[in-house]
């Protein structure tokens, strides 16, 4: 690894929406992701992240404030480029907000947001959350199209979908990583702080987390299905030591 081109740490965020999705299946309160932001914290990660779906699938809006409060750590809020998701932001005032496409019939976010088609549309919502002092960050695919449209959106980070990768093999995985470090070179140097998630494994993030110029992972589905076997600490830790290994 070139150590004069990699960040000094690449930072891990812990999405604990899938916590939520477990708690709900029964209606109750238990497992709180509230708990699982408190053992993100004491595993020694660096942010958590959650999404409030439109439909409340996982998060609910009563969380985002209780893990607020439960952590130090900054929070990373994803949300849908709607009033209702923005105005929640601006009560709410994350360290950032990351801007994610929604499909209220879809499984989970299976593409990237589609800035370069929505420039009007995006433009006021990012200067709202900018202004107040939210970094925001935009969820898209590898596409030299997408970071021209967060240059021009003047977003600071963009995070790069990783599912096309995790889902591809041989050939076609190569070709997705290669996308994937080439849009993460042309953010950074053009100013925008890189990040990617999406579909990360353990088996899948090295490739990734040697891409020097990237900052950010966040990795949840995946961390918290192995919490089931292994704890959630420990799972977290040994995401850590893989992420650290490639670097
Ligand atoms: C935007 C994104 O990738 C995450 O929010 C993550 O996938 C967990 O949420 P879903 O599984 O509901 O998409
Ligand atoms: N933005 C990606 C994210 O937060 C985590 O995605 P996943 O690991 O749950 O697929």
């Amino acid at each position: 690894m070139n150590a004069a081109l990699a960040p000094a740490r690449l930072r891990l965020g812990v999405n604990i929406d899938h916590v939520a999705t477990v708690r709900n299946a029964r209606g109750g309160d238990h497992p709180d992701p509230v708990r699982a932001a408190e053992i993100v914290a004491a595993m020694g990660a660096d942010g958590i992240t959650a999404h409030l779906r439109e439909d409340r699938r996982h998060i609910r809006d009563e969380d985002i404030a209780r893990i607020q409060a439960s952590t130090d750590l900054p929070l990373n809020f994803e949300m849908a480029a709607t009033d209702e998701m923005v105005e929640i932001a601006l009560r709410h005032r994350p360290h950032a907000a990351c801007i994610v496409p929604e499909r209220r019939e879809e499984r989970t976010t299976e593409g990237g947001l589609d800035a370069a088609g929505q420039h009007n549309r995006l433009a006021p919502i990012v200067a709202r959350l900018s202004d107040a002092g939210i970094r925001v960050s935009l969820f898209i695919a590898p596409e030299p199209r997408q970071i021209e449209a967060a240059m021009r959106l003047k977003a600071p980070v963009i995070e790069l979908h990783t599912g096309e990768y995790a889902h591809a093999d041989g050939e076609q995985r190569a070709a997705e990583l290669k996308r994937i470090a080439d849009m993460a070179a042309l953010a950074a140097r053009n100013g925008i702080e890189p990040h990617a998630g999406h579909g990360l494994t353990y088996d899948n993030v090295q490739a990734i987390a040697a891409i020097p110029q990237l900052a950010e992972l966040n990795i949840g589905h995946y961390l918290i299905g192995e919490a089931i076997f292994t704890g959630l600490g420990p799972a977290v830790l040994r995401m850590r030591e893989l992420m650290d290994a490639a670097r």
